[in-house]
This record gives structure tokens, C-alpha cells and sequence, in this order.
């Protein structure tokens, strides 16, 4: 078993450069089945959701060369099967974003049901009922849904129930392929959604919107492979910026790699806390706050406060002169990381969807599990001051989406390392 092991209170200074945003080059490699040939993609994160997603689509029978770290030729001129099984889909719910991409290109799509995770049910209901709209028919058998789009999908209007980030991006990617104009209302704004956008429409297709509350779809015959940068990491860059206004020394810690605008909530949250950052060239610098004051933060989506920031953020509020609540509006079992945190010295109470953390001096260091991507991170960041030594197990929550995360802070000076523990004698 491997675990991360955090000796606090050493300071940080110095500059990280955050990778490709994992939620983005997730779809990007999806969207790739939509364009027959070779896409180039660079700046591709090297982190355990990328190798899930090449998996799938190797199945289908695509080809995929490792340029370099970051950069992949996948070529899905060769794709033969439209099937995601389930021990992929429940290693990482992300597949179903070849959902609309499949019904789009070949009108059809085996899918297994994503099931719920550590953050909630996370239901599939608003891509299916999008997707309805433009003439897909579900069927659902044994654990797998059939998505059938052979009497061809008609550009339509959907209306989404709420933004959700997945549901916008399938519809995206099968209306890219449809017959007419969709418009899809109350479309999900985040920065990936974007990149998507702009990826596609490389690729031919006609988007506008993408950004906004309204997107909207002209639909096109075919769509050819491009070359594309995948956008930097806001969570990553946002995780850091966190690590910086805990431990930074007087230089501060620079964060480089990402577009400062897609982290706006955050730093205005930030800098209500007291935290104090500046532009810099090429990204962010962050300087440690000597006191942090309370914050009233509530989750939602984009531009609103990121939900993959609140384990984050929570740390950071968790240290502050006063008592703070954050809501997490998004997931609703979001806060396992809480009680992970008290083990350490935190002073929450979680009452539903809201938090209510009382500041505290500091923390200890103590053996917990990450619940899950964010919360492991923050976990870990938490342990860059706590007193004495954090152990941080089930790792591999943080490796889903975080490249050469330890690499990363034991170049900016943190005593951190990834230590493999013999196995126990219970096991
Ligand atoms: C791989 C990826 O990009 N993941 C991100 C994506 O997840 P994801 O695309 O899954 O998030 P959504 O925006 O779709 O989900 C938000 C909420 O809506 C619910 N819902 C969603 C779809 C649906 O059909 N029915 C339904 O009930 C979900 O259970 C959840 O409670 O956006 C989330 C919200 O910004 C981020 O936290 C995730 O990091
Ligand atoms: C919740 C997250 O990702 P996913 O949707 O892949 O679980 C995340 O990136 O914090």
C-alpha cells in the first residue's frame, strides 16, 4: 500500500507549473472519436483518469501513440466497437462522455451504468433526456444502457433542469453531428466546456455560445482531426494557490500553467480571507496570510465557487480567526473529508449541505484516508503545516487527477514523499 507522508511546518517558495486540466482533456479525448484519423492532443495531464480514458477508447479499437509525457496521437480512423464496459466506467464515471461522441459519429452507444460514488447518486437523467430530444432511443439491460440514434438525431431544443457540466458536453458532442440547430439552454459554463467548443469547431463544427448560458449547435456532415492544446489546470492551480497562503515563506509561491480568469471565485474568496495574491506573468503568486479571517462560500457552478475546491478551501477555513460555513451545493455527500480533517485538529460540524468550521491554531499531524481526488489533496496540503508528521492513505484518489503531485511540492521545498508500507500481516 502506498501512502503519502507529510513532515509539517516546513515553508514553500519558489514556482509550480500546473498540467492540462484533467476534466478537459478527458472530453477531448471522447470528442476525438468524432473526427475519423489522427488528433494530436498536448499538454495532456499524466495522471490515472487519462490512462482510464485511453483504455476506452482502445476497446473501441482506436490507436493511441505516446508522443511525449504529454502529448498523444490518438487515431480512431479504426474504432469498430461502441461499447464502454463497466470495469471501466466504475473505475472512472468520466467514460460517459463517449456517449454523445458515439452517437454522434456511428448513432449508437453501449454504455455501463455509472452507478453512484463517494460524492453522491451523480445520476445520468439530464444526458439522457437531451439526447431523447434529438431522436435517441434508451434501452437499459443488465447494468448496460443501449443508446440507439439510428433514424438519425434532429437538431432540437433542450432546456437543461440544471447545469450540469456532463450533460452539456454529451449533448455537445452528438448535436456537433446533427441535422439542423440545437440549442441547448441552461448549458453548464465551465472552462472545459469551452476548450471543448473550441476543439470542435477546429475540427468543423459550428458552436457559438460555448461560455454562456445558451449554446447553440449547427449541425454538421463530418468533422476532421486537428492538433490541440488542452487547457491548464484551474483545481490544480487553485490546490496550490491553497498551499501557498498556508506555508509560503516571504518570497511567496508563483503558479504557473493556467488562466487566472477560470479561478476568479476562488481568489475573490481569497481575498476576502485576508489571502493576499498577484498577477504575475505567467500566472499567480500567493503570499502566505498571517491570519486568515472567516468566509461564507457556497458551491455552484461555473463562474460560481468550484465544488472542486471546497475540500481546499476548507483547510484554509479551517485555520481562519472565526467561525466560517461553506454549503456544497453540488454533491451531496461531499464533505467526508470533514471528519478526515478533525482527525487532524479541524472543528467542524457538518449539518447537511453546510459546514460550519470554527477556526482553530493549528493542526496535528494523524494517519487519514483521502475520501476522495480533492479531499486526499487537501489532506495532504493540510499536513505541509501541521505539527509532526500526516500520513495519507487510499493515494490513488489523488493520482486520478493529479500529476507528479509530491514531485510537484517537494520542488517548492514541502518534506513530503510517497512511501510504499510493507503489507500487513492481517492482509
Ligand atoms: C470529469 C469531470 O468533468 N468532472 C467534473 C464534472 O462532473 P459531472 O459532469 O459529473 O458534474 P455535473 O455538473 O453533471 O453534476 C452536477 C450535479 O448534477 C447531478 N446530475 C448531473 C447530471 C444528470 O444527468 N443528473 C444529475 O442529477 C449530479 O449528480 C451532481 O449532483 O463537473 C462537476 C461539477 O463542476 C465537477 O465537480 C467534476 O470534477
Ligand atoms: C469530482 C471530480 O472528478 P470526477 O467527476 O472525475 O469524479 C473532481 O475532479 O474533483
Amino acid at each position: 500500500m502506498d501512502i503519502i507522508r507529510v513532515e509539517g511546518g516546513h515553508a514553500i517558495e519558489g514556482s509550480v507549473c500546473v498540467s492540462g486540466a484533467k476534466n478537459s482533456a478527458l472530453k477531448l479525448m471522447a470528442a476525438t472519436l468524432l473526427a475519423p484519423g489522427k488528433t494530436t492532443l498536448t499538454n495532456v495531464p499524466n495522471i490515472s483518469d487519462v490512462h482510464v480514458m485511453g483504455k476506452v477508447l482502445k476497446r473501441m479499437g482506436a490507436t493511441i501513440e505516446v508522443v511525449d509525457e504529454h502529448s498523444l496521437v490518438i487515431d480512431t480512423s479504426s474504432v469498430d466497437s461502441w461499447e464502454a464496459p463497466y470495469e471501466l466506467v466504475a473505475k472512472m464515471r468520466a467514460s460517459t462522455a463517449v456517449m454523445g461522441p458515439l452517437l454522434g459519429r456511428f448513432g449508437r452507444a453501449k454504455i455501463a451504468m455509472p452507478g453512484g460514488c463517494n460524492l453522491g447518486a451523480r445520476k445520468i437523467d439530464m444526458h439522457i433526456l437531451g439526447l431523447e430530444a434529438l431522436g435517441v432511443e434508451f434501452d437499459t439491460d443488465h447494468g448496460y444502457i443501449y443508446a440507439d440514434a439510428s433514424k438519425g438525431l434532429t437538431g432540437t431544443s433542450v432546456t437543461l433542469e440544471f447545469a450540469s457540466v456532463g450533460a452539456t458536453e454529451n449533448l455537445i458532442m452528438a448535436a456537433v453531428k446533427a441535422k439542423g440547430e440545437t440549442v441547448i439552454d441552461n448549458a453548464a459554463r465551465e472552462p472545459e466546456i469551452v476548450d471543448l467548443a473550441n476543439m470542435l469547431n477546429k475540427m468543423g463544427a459550428k458552436i457559438t455560445g460555448a461560455g454562456t448560458p445558451v449554446v447553440t449547435i449547427e449541425g454538421v456532415d463530418e468533422l476532421h482531426p486537428v492538433e490541440h492544446r488542452v487547457v491548464g489546470d484551474r483545481i490544480e492551480a487553485g490546490t496550490f494557490l491553497v498551499a501557498g497562503a498556508i506555508m509560503a515563506s516571504e518570497q511567496g509561491v508563483e503558479v504557473t500553467g493556467f488562466n487566472p480568469v477560470h479561478l476568479g471565485m476562488v481568489l475573490r474568496k481569497m481575498e476576502l480571507m485576508g489571502i493576499r495574491t498577484e498577477r504575475t506573468e505567467n500566472g499567480m503568486k500567493v503570499y502566505r496570510a498571517d491570519r486568515i479571517a472567516p468566509v461564507d462560500i457556497q458551491t455552484l457552478p461555473f463562474p460560481g465557487f468550484p465544488t472542486d475546491m471546497q475540500a481546499q478551501v476548507m483547510v484554509l477555513s479551517a485555520l481562519a480567526d472565526g467561525t466560517s460555513i461553506i454549503t456544497e451545493n453540488i454533491f451531496e455527500n461531499r464533505f467526508m473529508f470533514a471528519s478526515e480533517l478533525s482527525r487532524m485538529g479541524a472543528n467542524i460540524r457538518v449539518e447537511d449541505h453546510h459546514a460550519l468550521i470554527h477556526g482553530v491554531d493549528g493542526f496535528s499531524g494523524a494517519q487519514v484516508v483521502s475520501p476522495d481526488l480533492r479531499g486526499g489533496a487537501a489532506l495532504v496540503i493540510a499536513g505541509l503545516i501541521a505539527e509532526g508528521v500526516t500520513e495519507v492513505s487510499a493515494i490513488h484518489h489523488i493520482y486520478r487527477g493529479y500529476e507528479r503531485f509530491v514531485e510537484k511540492l517537494t520542488a517548492l521545498g514541502a518534506c513530503v514523499e510517497r512511501v510504499t508500507l510493507p503489507d500487513s500481516i492481517d492482509d
